[in-house]
């Protein structure tokens, strides 16, 4: 499946050929859904049931440092972005993860629930937040996103946060079969996933209606897609890195 995709990738594209419509382009953009890593084993794993208490805890401990770096991603996004109205809507992925308290209104924040999911499978606070379960991989992996984010153009660091379409579902996967297989979870836990379900579609309203409108030739189009994979290859790069050190259970 995944060499398919890199083949796709290496097509090219005649010079003149002409742009998609908005409906075709954003069927391709959710049919790279393909190599999402949801598919990825160690996801297979993880919700199949069958990984051990040490591999949920590993992938707990390393996602971490995904969760930290998505807010500082997202001000590297703003601090490219010259449209206030693009700024304002995008400003809320950072509240979402860091928290705020406004007129009385508090949310801890989508950081602070990944916290509570650690230790609900039986990790302590301080062994996340100093990170010394961190596969040097998902660092990488991790490092690569922020920093395309602070060097791309705004519109494909916007772009590359698409995988976003295929996050809903695999959130959905986890609330409906972590329960059963892994009845040691405390279920308060699993409130991180739960919540990201809307917040993930709404990410993707505005991130889909930036990207299809900016990017408007087929060469751009074109562009677009080979971000959107280069994201994708960042979430299975981290599920390879975590794989390596923690296995996987056939
Ligand atoms: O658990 C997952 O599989 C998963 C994947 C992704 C993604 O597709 O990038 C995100 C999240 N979760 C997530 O929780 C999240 O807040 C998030 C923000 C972004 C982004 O690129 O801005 N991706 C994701």
């Amino acid at each position: 499946m995944k060499a398919e995709i890199l083949q796709a990738r290496r097509e090219a594209v005649p010079a003149d050929a002409p742009a998609w419509g908005a409906a075709e382009f954003e069927t391709k953009l959710r049919e790279r859904g393909r190599a999402y890593h949801i598919h990825h084993p160690y996801n297979l794993m993880l919700n199949g049931g069958r990984a051990t208490r040490e591999q949920v805890q590993g992938w707990v401990a390393n996602r971490y440092y995904y969760q930290i770096a998505i807010p500082v991603k997202d001000a590297a996004v703003l601090s490219n972005c010259p449209d206030p109205a693009v700024r304002r809507g995008w400003v809320q992925r950072i509240l979402d993860h860091d928290g705020f308290e406004l007129g009385g209104v508090r949310d801890a924040g989508g950081i602070e629930a990944w916290l509570r999911l650690a230790e609900a499978v039986g990790l302590s606070r301080e062994e996340v937040t100093d990170q010394r379960h961190v596969t040097p991989g998902v660092r990488f992996a991790v490092d690569a996103y922020v920093n395309f984010a602070r060097r791309a153009p705004w519109q494909e660091a916007v772009c590359s946060s698409l995988t976003e379409l295929f996050a809903p579902e695999i959130h959905k996967q986890r609330l409906a079969t972590w329960p059963e297989h892994y009845p040691w979870i405390e279920s308060e836990g699993l409130h991180y996933f739960r919540s990201r379900v809307s917040q993930a579609r709404r990410d993707v309203e505005q991130g889909l209606s930036v990207t299809l409108a900016h990017f408007s030739t087929r060469a751009a189009q074109e562009r677009a897609l080979e971000v959107l994979q280069f994201k994708l290859d960042i979430l299975w790069t981290m599920n390879d890195a975590i794989a390596l050190k923690y296995g996987v259970s056939a």
